[in-house]
């Protein structure tokens, strides 16, 4: 099997709770980040932008992030809770940020599966360089006061938290669809 393939056959999420340091920094980041910006992107937009989560400002932004929580009688107490320790673990978490452009031709679904290929495409180069990784949107990925606390625009909104980091322990592979599930001929 060719290594590309190979790499997507073996490819699966490390839960954020189970990644620990090291994550990638440096020349291996900027690699990574530069391999995850090429995705296909009708109209050449660039419908997306990434924000980095590290250290200190990481567990800054989940403490305000929990405070925001602890806010929101909709969110169950476990739910809150999960929040107060959410940033503690992956060393780096990179938001996946849509720009949709409103006045393009290009409608806003297609900017935003840009930006989504941009997550998958992080999730792909961690693995790559032997890091687990995990795509969490959750409640926060929605909510206008943690837009607001990531300074987004009016017209960007977070595809997604992408978690990276070292697996603390093997992670088992789900069960995946079969191919005669989700594929059949077109019948004229
Ligand atoms: C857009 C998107 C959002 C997700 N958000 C969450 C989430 O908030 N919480 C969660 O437990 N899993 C979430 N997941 C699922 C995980 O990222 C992951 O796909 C799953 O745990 C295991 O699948 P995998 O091993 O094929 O990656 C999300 C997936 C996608 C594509």
């Amino acid at each position: 099997m060719p290594p590309a393939l190979d790499l997507l056959m073996q490819r699966h999420s490390t839960p954020s709770r189970q990644l620990g340091a090291p994550g990638p920094e440096g020349a291996e980041l900027h690699a990574l980040l530069e391999a995850a910006v090429r995705v296909p992107d009708h109209g050449k937009l660039v419908p997306f932008r990434l924000i980095e989560l590290r250290g200190d400002a990481k567990q800054i932004f989940g403490d305000r992030l929990a405070a925001i929580a602890a806010r929101n009688p909709a969110l169950s107490e476990a739910k809150r809770e999960k929040e107060r320790t959410r940033y503690g673990f992956a060393p780096l978490v990179l938001v996946v940020v849509a720009r949709v452009t409103t006045d393009s031709k290009v409608p806003p679904i297609e900017q935003e599966i840009a930006a989504g290929c941009v997550a998958y495409n992080l999730l792909l180069g961690a693995h790559a360089l032997g890091y687990g990784a995990q795509w969490l949107t959750g409640w926060a990925a929605y909510d206008a006061e943690v837009a607001a606390l990531l300074r987004l625009a009016g017209n960007e909104r977070v595809i997604g938290f992408v978690h990276i980091g070292t697996p603390q322990i093997e992670v088992p592979d789900r069960d995946r669809p079969t191919v005669q599930e989700v594929f059949s001929p077109w019948m004229p």
